[in-house]
């Protein structure tokens, strides 16, 4: 019997005589074909209304035999077999394949989508040029160039991208030989990594660490990618006295996103408190001028890097972003640009059975209707690559999920990204993918090399643990498509920096593209920025309801004055007291005016804000702060608050 890897060297139309494994799952053929969807290139209008019109087919039948002859999978295993064949495309230097077999599309759907590609590929190719791709912040998009910097548009940025890349490698390469030392740390060497960062500014080092980090690396990484007090806490207690050996990374392209700035003014305190000197320990990575850059020049931090303008935060991996970390974790970095770069060239051809990421925005379109009608599962068998998924869910979700397309349309697109991992999922959700709502497609990702040579031994005779893992994927796969649940399935021979490079510019080009066919601008995300303004203005109205209360409280309060010998309490107001500073002060104990929810909305002027006013009491009063709420958290009507004692600084005991 051929081995895969023998076949890995013959051209993707294999006629080999290769045994073919009996299926898992026994696959029933099924007689009836359905109607190519599209009669002519689709317009988005004319795709949602067959989504919308398949959904209501669906919806309207009893489950027997329509569903599966809607969808028209071919079910015959030699067809099957010819579609694999047909359809399988091979990257033979970097060792790896998609199968798009599992995914039900016509050869007429595919010529309808040959107009659409090409215009693709011809965004794309101007995007790489340096053309305006992201119209509505008016950037270039260039995060192609970052592997190629000959590709980039003008030599200053060229010279840019190179100077960084050769300024990381020799950073990294000083701080893991020793010559660049912390300050104080016995251990005469940096031991550790806290990066500082959120989003895309996390997720790709927490990927490619997950994924590539030796066991023993060079630096151990942790992350601070909230603002969760108590998730901050742990990381620096988890470091104890290793915090004197840290080096701290801070990354954010914007350099005021709040959750990162929280989390450095937190690990600076925890500095401060350890008796550190937090700037001989601090790493930035943040564009030019940002509020975090000018920090850091006025502090002098230890180092800072570039980022790009025209890179997004969610394309950032081959930049400082990802490599720094990485070139610390004694990860091969030139690597992982080689293998995005192979990947890249790959995906310049404008042939669409031949373009890897094309493949992919095929499949995507076909199984969720151009219009997001179906999620994407993203289940790699191999723990090293858990984080694929979440990786992926932020560069699809955050690219693809727009109001709004090019032309100004309301379309509400997106593609649904989640999953961890085989076969442990197998154990969890499954179970409803397999014989539940059929609302999602999967993506397997298959390594083929199941652990070092030279360490398998056989669990029973002729079966390793690795043979199991490839059986549960496998069956997995062949399972769901006998009940009509579509599946692409990326297979690599190993888990490299070279097939985690090109892994990453796969799914980046596939993106690309895919916002292409759907009209949309993937490269923006007006969304988040409408959460974040939300946020501030809860943490203003927290504000004023302090003030508030905080003038209930002062405006009754009982001090005792001095006229010559005479001493005589009274209840004066704040501005008497403004006015008059001789006065001696004593903060009576007690409040005098505790307030309902409803008066605390009304003296804030925003009584339409009452359900969120609500909310800041409570949390408050969980927490420590001066602010005292009496009644029951069950009824907010009943609640009564004021503030508590206060100290010296404010308004907090
Ligand atoms: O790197 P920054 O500017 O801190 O932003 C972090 C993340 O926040 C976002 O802007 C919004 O979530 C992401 O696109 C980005 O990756």
């Amino acid at each position: 019997m051929a081995s895969l890897s023998s076949l890995c060297s013959s051209s993707p139309s294999i006629k080999s005589q290769t045994s073919i494994a009996k299926p898992l799952v026994i696959l029933r053929k099924d007689s009836v074909t359905f109607p190519t969807r599209f009669s002519k290139t689709p317009s988005l209008v004319q795709t949602q209304s067959v989504a919308r019109e398949i959904s209501a087919d669906l919806s309207n039948t009893n489950d027997v035999v329509p569903k599966k002859a809607k969808n028209g999978l071919e079910k015959d295993p030699r067809e099957l077999w010819k579609r694999y064949v047909d359809w399988l495309y091979q990257h033979k230097e970097l060792g790896l394949y998609l199968d798009v077999s599992r995914v039900g599309f016509t050869d007429e759907f595919v010529e309808e989508m040959e107009p659409r590609f090409q215009a693709a590929f011809k965004a794309m190719e101007e995007l790489e040029k340096g053309a305006i791709a992201n119209p509505d912040e008016g950037r270039m998009v260039g995060h192609y160039w970052l592997r190629k910097p000959e590709l980039a548009p003008n030599s200053f940025l060229k010279s840019q991208i190179e100077t960084t890349l050769d300024a990381v490698r020799k950073f990294a390469d000083e701080v893991v030989s020793g010559k660049i030392k912390p300050p104080s740390s016995p251990e005469g060497r940096f031991t550790s990594i806290l990066s500082v960062g959120i989003g895309g500014s996390a997720l790709g080092p927490q990927f490619v660490a997950e994924a590539l980090a030796p066991d023993n690396p060079p630096l151990k990484i942790r992350f601070i990618d909230n603002t969760d007090p108590a998730g901050i806490d742990h990381q620096i207690a988890q470091l104890g006295p290793e915090l004197a050996s840290t080096l701290v990374v801070v990354i954010s392209k914007s350099g005021g996103t709040p959750e990162t700035r929280n989390g450095l003014l937190e690990v600076q305190k925890a500095f401060r408190e350890a008796g550190l000197e937090f700037a001989k320990q601090g790493v930035a990575i943040t564009q030019e001028n940002s509020l975090l850059d000018n920090t850091v020049r006025i502090e002098g931090w230890l180092a800072r890097f570039p980022m790009f303008d025209w890179v997004g935060g969610r394309t950032s991996e081959m930049s400082a972003v990802g490599l720094l970390p990485a070139a610390l974790q004694g990860i091969d970095v030139r690597e992982m640009l080689a293998g995005a770069s192979l990947m890249d060239e790959a995906n310049r051809t404008t042939v669409l059975r031949n373009n890897p990421a094309a493949l992919l925005a095929l499949c995507w379109y076909w199984a969720s209707d151009g219009v997001g009608s179906k999620d994407m599962v993203v289940l790699p068998y191999k723990d090293s690559l858990l984080l694929f998924s979440r990786y992926l869910q932020q560069l699809v979700m955050e690219s693809l999920g727009k109001e709004f397309d090019l032309d100004g349309n309301r379309v509400s697109q997106g593609l649904t990204v989640y999953g961890n991992k085989g076969s442990t999922d197998q154990h969890a959700y499954i179970q409803q993918l397999r014989e539940g709502v059929h609302n999602f497609f999967a993506t397997f990702i298959e390594v083929l090399r199941d652990r070092p040579p030279g360490h398998d031994w056989e669990l029973e005779p002729g079966v390793t643990c690795g043979d199991y893992l490839f059986g549960m994927l496998q069956g997995t796969r062949s399972a769901l498509y006998a009940n009509d649940r579509e599946s692409v399935t990326v297979t690599v021979q190993e888990v490299t920096p070279r097939s985690v490079g090109a892994l990453v510019a796969l799914y980046e080009r596939a993106v690309g593209i895919y916002a292409s066919l759907v009209n949309i601008n993937a490269y923006h995300q007006p969304g988040v920025e409408a959460g974040k303004k939300a946020a501030g203005e809860v943490l203003a109205l927290q504000k004023r309801v302090l003030a508030v209360l905080n003038e209930a409280r002062m405006v009754f309060l009982t001090v005792s004055f001095s006229y010559g010998e005479e001493t005589q309490p009274e209840v004066v107001k704040t501005s008497t007291l403004e006015l008059n500073p001789t006065l001696e002060l004593m903060f009576c104990k007690e409040p005098v005016e505790p307030l309902t929810i409803d008066e605390v909305a009304e003296r804030c002027h925003t009584p339409e804000d009452i359900e969120m006013i609500y909310k800041i009491i409570a949390h408050m009063a969980a927490n420590d702060r001066a602010l005292i709420a009496e009644g029951s958290c069950g009824s907010p009507r009943s609640i009564k608050v004021y503030l508590g004692e206060c100290n010296v600084d404010g308004l907090y005991a």
